[in-house]
C-alpha cells in the first residue's frame, strides 16, 4: 500500500508465524482457485480491518526459502478507508521507497524492494 506522500506500508511479521520479525509487505496465501485481487483483499481484511483499492499488478517474484517456494504476487494499492488496525503484525511503518532498505524485510521481499 502507498499513501499520498509516497510512503509504502511494511509490517513486521508476528514472532510465532514463519518468518517471525521479519518484515514484509501485508498479503498472505492464495487459496485454492482464488483470484489474487480478492485474496489480497480478504488477507488486507483479516490482518489489518481495512478495505484497499488495487492500483496496478507490479509484478512476480519467487524465492527459495528452507521450507519451500514463496511466490510473491505484488499489486500497488491505496487505503480504500481512512482507518485500519493491526490485528496479526507486530510493529508497521510507512516508509519513503528510500528508506525501505533499513528494514528487516523477508529475504523474498528484496527484489520488490528494488523494482520500487
Ligand atoms: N504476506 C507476505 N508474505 C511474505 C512476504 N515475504 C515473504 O517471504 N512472505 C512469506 C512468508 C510466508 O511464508 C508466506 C506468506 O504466508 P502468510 O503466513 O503471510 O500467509 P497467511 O496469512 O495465509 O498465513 P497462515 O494463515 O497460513 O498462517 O510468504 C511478504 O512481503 N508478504
Amino acid at each position: 500500500m502507498v499513501n499520498q506522500n509516497q510512503e509504502y506500508f511494511c509490517c513486521q511479521r508476528p514472532i510465532n508465524k514463519t518468518m517471525g520479525g521479519y518484515w514484509e509487505f501485508p498479503g498472505g496465501k492464495i487459496k485454492q482457485d482464488e483470484d489474487p485481487v480478492n485474496a489480497l483483499k480478504r488477507e488486507i481484511k483479516e490482518e489489518l480491518d481495512t478495505n484497499i483499492n488495487v492500483i496496478k499488478f507490479l509484478g512476480q517474484s519467487q524465492y527459495d526459502y528452507e521450507f519451500g517456494r514463496v511466490i510473491l504476487e505484488v499489486f500497488l494499492c491505496e487505503l480504500a478507508e481512512n482507518k485500519y488496525s493491526l490485528i496479526e503484525h507486530q510493529d508497521s511503518k510507512w516508509l519513503r521507497k528510500e528508506e525501505l532498505s533499513k528494514l528487516d524485510f523477508a529475504p523474498a521481499d528484496i527484489e520488490i524492494l528494488e523494482w520500487l
